[in-house]
């Protein structure tokens, strides 16, 4: 468990403090995929480096599994650090090694491991992240997806119980992303480790994560399990993320709303109820008439989804919103 206790970051600029986190209390749970997503200066990485003491707080406690980091002496902390494993937006693999010598590269580093022992390792390795074939091949010579792989690869050599990853897929087109975060999710569910992951975008979350942080100028503004957070979101911050990740056009929204008639209702289904022919009887039951104004059915991690928004005219609107909350539907007025 990652927790910070009133955690803070300034950076000195010119003999000035410029705050990047704010005091912050946090709790990462072992084994759960934790996102922070957050525009550009955020303190995305900021906060992820105090994580590894890569940058040392102004102010807080960093616990991990009840043991305070900002305490440890140098040989305590070259020890934490190889429980934490990192990957990068740009990989920063060695160009002049081979796959797996970069993989090997951090087990050499810590010159606690046998030639066999990191033999075996990087050939375990390699196959977890489907690169055997590639063991020879130098970075130049693979792709964009495959150097995230063995990144990946790199990061779990001396067994790390933490993985932080900083805009993993940020620099990988839609389909090589798709394949790196369902590796990063079989890595989870198959080591158990924890791995914290920093985004731009709300859609990596949603696919990945099992509780996000939102940040905002320096601040976690808003933070929960991502279902709750996507699906409710109440921080405007949040609000923005989330209709970028689903291609709403706020003001396309706001004038298909003006022109629709009687009451509109946002629907939001999760699990069991979205694939439920419920609209027809709630229609028949209450004598309501609906019309779809936008719908959209997903997944948030393993669970599916939906959310319309609808035009509801006649009937009895009281009788239709009580099928549908009994139906475990979340009903939000908009209109
Ligand atoms: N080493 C540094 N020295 C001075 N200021 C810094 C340093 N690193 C970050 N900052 C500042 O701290 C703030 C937070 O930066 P940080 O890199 O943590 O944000 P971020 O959300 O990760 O942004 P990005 O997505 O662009 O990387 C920014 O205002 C940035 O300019």
């Amino acid at each position: 468990m990652i927790v910070f206790d009133q955690v803070q970051k300034s950076y000195q600029v010119g003999g000035r403090a410029i705050p990047a986190l704010h005091p912050t209390d946090m709790t990462i749970e072992t084994g759960e995929v934790f996102g922070i997503v957050g525009h550009s200066g955020a303190g995305k990485s900021t906060l992820v480096r105090l994580i590894n003491l890569l940058e040392p707080p102004t102010g807080g406690r960093i616990l991990i599994d009840d043991e305070n980091i900002t305490d440890y002496d140098a040989a305590e902390l070259r020890a934490f650090r190889r429980k934490v494993g990192m990957i990068f937006q740009h990989f920063n693999l060695l160009s002049s090694k081979t796959v797996a010598d970069n993989i090997a590269f951090p087990m050499k580093l810590a010159g606690i491991y046998s030639k066999t022992e990191i033999r075996d390792r990087v050939e375990e390795l390699l196959a977890r992240v489907s690169l055997t074939d590639h063991a020879n091949k130098y970075p130049s010579q693979l792709s964009g997806g495959q150097k995230q792989r063995v990144g990946i690869a790199r990061a779990l050599a001396c067994r790390p119980t933490i993985l932080l990853c900083d805009e993993a897929t940020s620099a990988l087109d839609p389909q090589t992303t798709q394949s790196v975060l369902k590796l990063l999710a079989d890595i989870n569910r198959e080591l158990g480790l924890t791995i914290v992951l920093i985004t731009h975008e709300m859609d990596v979350v949603r696919r990945v994560c099992d509780r996000v942080a939102v940040m905002d100028a320096g601040e976690v503004v808003e933070m929960g399990p991502v279902s709750e957070v996507f699906l409710h979101p109440k921080h405007p911050t949040t609000r923005d993320f989330v209709f970028e990740s689903e291609s709403i056009d706020r003001d396309e929204l706001q004038e298909d709303l003006s022109k629709a008639s009687g009451r509109i209702l946002r629907l939001t289904f999760k699990g069991e109820s979205t694939y439920k022919p419920l609209l027809g009887s709630v229609a028949r039951e209450s004598g309501v008439d609906f019309s779809i104004l936008s719908g959209r059915i997903d997944h948030i991690k393993d669970t599916p989804y939906g959310q319309l928004t609808l035009s509801l005219v006649g009937g009895d609107l009281e009788v239709a919103m009580q099928a549908l909350k009994a139906a475990d539907v979340h009903v939000e007025v908009l209109r």
